[in-house]
């Protein structure tokens, strides 16, 4: 569905951000993307987006290349990317409703939006998300009176009402406890399993990213050194990503949902990594 062909980005700066990456997301694929600070996993997205122009490469969506589009075929392609950012990006003033809506701004022209009259089939579809995520009770709120977990939700119902293709995805729970954090990284899942939407997820928090997503890529210096299961995140894989640093307790601490057994167990038999199974066993 999305794949990127030795993708290279040099910012004018002389920085070398991505160095020839190679990367395919399936259908229904959701991918964490790890690495340190400066390993280029926000250029990444912003040049699948096209935020950046990328020095060299190539990223086709289904087929068509998005590097060599016109502005009128980028503002389509742009269409069927759902984007999901740490920061929320609501309209503070706007109601949980209009934020949502506003996620259809591409779809129904600046007139409309702009007099806020949205067709009676998007209402009824933001109603539809809102639930979904859990809003349904918060419509009418304004943005600048919700937590940043139910933010968050505003940003999903938001991106998911241009009913994309693919999902991009920020550091979705950079802001928030851990709690929410889980809660928001489950419903992303979720959602994208329900939709048969890929994602890519830039992600911090490893132990989040190993609780809850199938492939993990991990970069460094802007060349994919990981890509595989959770449970390949050896030591050596993380050292590898990250530099030397001591891993022990690193790889999470469990899902508070999955009933009684203590969380860091189930990680432990979820992830199948020999060290944390030790642990878990105190
Ligand atoms: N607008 C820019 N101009 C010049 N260099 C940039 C620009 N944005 C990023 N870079 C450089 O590109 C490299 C990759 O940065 P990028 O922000 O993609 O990394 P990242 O992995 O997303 O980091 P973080 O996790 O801190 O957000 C870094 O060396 C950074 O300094």
């Amino acid at each position: 569905m999305l794949e990127i062909d030795s993708l290279t980005m040099r910012y004018p700066t002389g920085d070398l951000a991505l160095d020839s990456v190679s990367l395919s997301v399936e259908r229904g694929q959701v991918i964490a993307l790890i690495g340190p600070s400066g390993a280029g996993k926000s250029t990444l997205i912003r040049c699948v987006n096209r935020l950046v122009e990328p020095t060299f490469g190539s990223i086709r969506l289904n087929g068509q290349d998005i590097v060599a589009m016109g502005r009128t075929d980028l503002r389509r392609a742009r269409r069927k990317m759902g984007m999901i950012f740490q920061e929320y990006a609501l309209v503070e003033r706007l109601s949980v409703m209009e934020n949502v809506l506003s996620g259809q701004l591409g779809n129904v022209g600046f007139w409309r939006s702009y007099l806020r009259r949205y067709p009676q089939p998007a209402v009824d579809e933001a109603f539809r998300l809102l639930g979904r995520v859990g809003l349904d009770h918060m419509v009418d709120k304004r943005a600048d009176a919700l937590s940043g977990g139910q933010r968050q939700r505003v940003g999903i119902a938001r991106a998911l009402i241009q009913n994309p293709e693919i999902l991009l995805v920020d550091e979705p729970t950079a802001s928030l406890d851990p709690k929410t954090s889980r809660q928001i990284m489950r419903l992303i899942i979720e959602l994208c399993r329900e939709r048969g939407l890929g994602a890519i997820i830039n992600i911090h928090d490893v132990p989040l990213a190993m609780m809850f997503v199938e492939r993990i890529v991990g970069l460094r210096a802007g060349v994919i050194v990981y890509d595989g299961p959770p449970k390949g995140l050896t030591d050596d894989r993380l050292t590898e990503i990250y530099g030397e640093e001591d891993w022990s307790g690193t790889r999470g601490d469990g899902d508070e949902d999955e009933g009684d057994k203590p969380a860091h167990q189930k990680v432990a038999a979820a992830v199948d990594i020999p060290e944390l199974k030790k642990v878990a066993q105190r």
